[in-house]
């Protein structure tokens, strides 16, 4: 008998993405062999505060010590591990970290994480299995000399970087120090907000009004700062809660059976009746699913009470504090402008035509060349996993993807498709996306949230049919189950009542999170952490 050797798979990242690819990865442990590279010395990614200081000015993190996520617990949670019952809806991002250490605790993941150790370099080896090399070094602490560079060879490799760390700044008259007459206060992307101590009592403009925008505006508003918000394209700005739900529960199954325009007509009345009537410059430029969503339930409250005065885009800049725009606004003594424009997507250790396909401008663009959000169509072992935008939670998103590129990759489900095929996808889907978002760079990934995931479970052979749920759980309940797969919110949970790799607790979470009385109790619903992280949740929320 031969034994194939297990495949070494290199993950890149310890964040969300990075986590839950590492986790399918053991899944497959008799078939593959991963081991995951994190820069920091912890785990969580975008979701771990880090503090900005001398020897750490650029963190990875883009988290502000009071940033709360947009997406119900119930949505955002990784589909065989449940967020505990007694956690609030919306999670701070301490609670999200604490969160993440209990997945990688509850599937022994740690040991497979090589901390403080950043990649150089990935480069394909154009052998005949089409191999990546990997060169790593161990971050240096402070006093301490450089460690050596590393090389390894890796079968596949998944990038799981993020693509919210490189800030995209925009360009007005007078921003540049070189420039004649330029503004002298501070300019500081959101990127690098940590909190709002230095910014009470201020006069501050925001730039933007994405989810960035928004959140720095209500609390520097909230700390008696006067808020200028100069926005290009006005949008909507959703409350966290609709008719006593959570906003991301609405979008069910069936209400993507209903045509577009019908939902979108359905949602703008919606917003309309639980918003209340908001400033001129802040009308919405499109239609509800038409761009990225911003979320926040006390903007409009603080824009009726004056403190965040919205206004139009930036004219220029100087002399001095002084700020002008193009709806005739003069603002004088600005202490800060704040750029809340987004991010570029940027992948430092790779070669940018890996992703751009060669591809001119590309970063600047931020389009990219990857088939179904995941692959290169000539480097097929080579795979990105959370490269989207969603109208949605992200991380079982990522889930979903890692599922799909590991069983792949053991040849559990079909081959993926062929070059030829996965370049038409990909101009198609282009296509769609300038038809129904804005032409701007915070669109070019943007997907819908359960269409894509109901794609990947397809072909993963997850995906809850009538036919699998009665199988499995027997007439009644399989019914049962189908019908809330179909009129409940389409939680991640629902991807493992069925298939490759399901969980036992699946249907008890479905249950429980559907607040089935009988089910809250389920040893699946319960805080049972062990890991360190909680002791400073609790400090910090204390
Ligand atoms: N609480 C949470 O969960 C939070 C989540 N996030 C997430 O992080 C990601 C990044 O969000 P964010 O940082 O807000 O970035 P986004 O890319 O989502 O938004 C950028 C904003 O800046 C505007 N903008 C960009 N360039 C310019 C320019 N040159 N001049 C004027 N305006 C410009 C955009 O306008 P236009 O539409 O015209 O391009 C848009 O309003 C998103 O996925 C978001 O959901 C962020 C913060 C908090």
């Amino acid at each position: 008998m031969t034994i194939t050797p297990r495949k070494r798979v290199a993950v890149i990242g310890a964040g969300a993405s990075g986590l839950v690819s590492l986790k399918e990865c053991l899944d497959e442990k008799e078939l593959l062999d991963p081991v995951a590279f994190e820069q920091e010395n912890h785990l969580g990614g975008l979701w771990r505060y880090v503090e900005i200081s001398k020897e750490n000015p650029n963190p990875h993190s883009s988290v502000y010590k009071s940033t709360i996520i947009n997406t119900s617990k119930e949505m955002m949670a990784f589909s065989d591990y449940a967020i505990p019952a007694n956690w609030a809806t919306y999670l701070p991002n301490q609670k999200i970290a604490q969160y993440f250490s209990m997945y990688a605790d509850r599937f022994g993941l740690v040991p497979h994480i090589r901390f403080g150790t950043k990649v150089l370099e990935v480069k394909e080896l154009h052998d005949e299995q089409k191999r990546w090399l990997v060169r790593s070094q161990r971050v240096a602490a402070p006093g301490e000399s450089e460690h050596e560079i590393k090389e390894e060879i890796f079968d596949y490799v998944m990038v799981c970087s993020g693509h919210h760390w490189k800030p995209r700044y925009p360009s007005f008259p007078g921003m540049k120090q070189d420039d004649p007459e330029p503004y002298t206060g501070e300019q500081i992307h959101s990127h690098f907000y940590r909190d709002v101590d230095a910014f009470r009592n201020k006069t501050v403009i925001v730039v933007g009004l994405g989810n960035s925008a928004v959140d720095l505006a209500v609390e520097m508003s909230m700390n008696q700062s006067q808020v200028y918000l100069s926005c290009r394209r006005a949008g909507h700005v959703v409350p966290r809660w609709i008719l006593g739900k959570p906003t991301d529960q609405h979008r069910t199954r069936f209400t993507h059976m209903v045509p577009l325009f019908l939902m979108q007509f359905i949602t703008a009345i919606l917003f309309r009746i639980s918003t209340p009537t908001v400033h001129e410059n802040l009308k919405p430029y499109s239609k509800p699913f038409e761009t990225h969503p911003t979320i926040n339930s006390i903007f409009p409250e603080r824009v009726t009470t004056g403190t965040i005065k919205p206004v139009r885009i930036i004219k220029k800049m100087g002399p001095g504090k002084r700020v002008e725009f193009e709806d005739g606004t003069v603002v004088e003594n600005v202490d800060a402008v704040f750029y809340c424009t987004g991010y570029h997507i940027s992948f430092p250790a790779l070669h940018p035509d890996v992703v751009t396909d060669g591809k001119p401008n590309a970063e600047n663009t931020n389009q990219v060349h990857v088939w179904n959000y995941m692959i290169p169509p000539r480097h097929p072992n080579l795979a990105f996993v959370a490269l989207l935008q969603p109208l949605g939670a992200i991380m079982p998103m990522a889930e979903l993807q890692a599922r799909f590129l590991v069983q792949t990759l053991v040849g559990k489900i079909a081959p993926l498709p062929t070059e030829d095929r996965m370049d038409k996808h990909i101009k198609q889907l282009h296509e769609d996306i300038r038809k129904r978002y804005d032409d701007a760079p915070r669109h070019t990934i943007q997907v819908d949230y359960a269409p894509y995931c109901d794609q990947l479970a397809k072909k993963i052979g997850c995906f809850p049919t009538l036919t699998k749920l009665i199988g499995q759980y027997g007439l009644i309940e399989g019914f049962k189950l189908k019908m809330e797969t179909i009129f409940g919110p389409p939680i991640p949970v629902q991807y493992r009542l069925v298939g490759p790799h399901a969980w036992e607790g699946a249907r008890e979470v479905v249950w429980g999170y559907a607040n089935d009385k009988k089910y809250l109790d389920s040893k699946y619903l319960q805080d049972t952490s062990v890991s360190d992280n909680k002791a400073n949740v609790a400090e910090i929320v204390a």
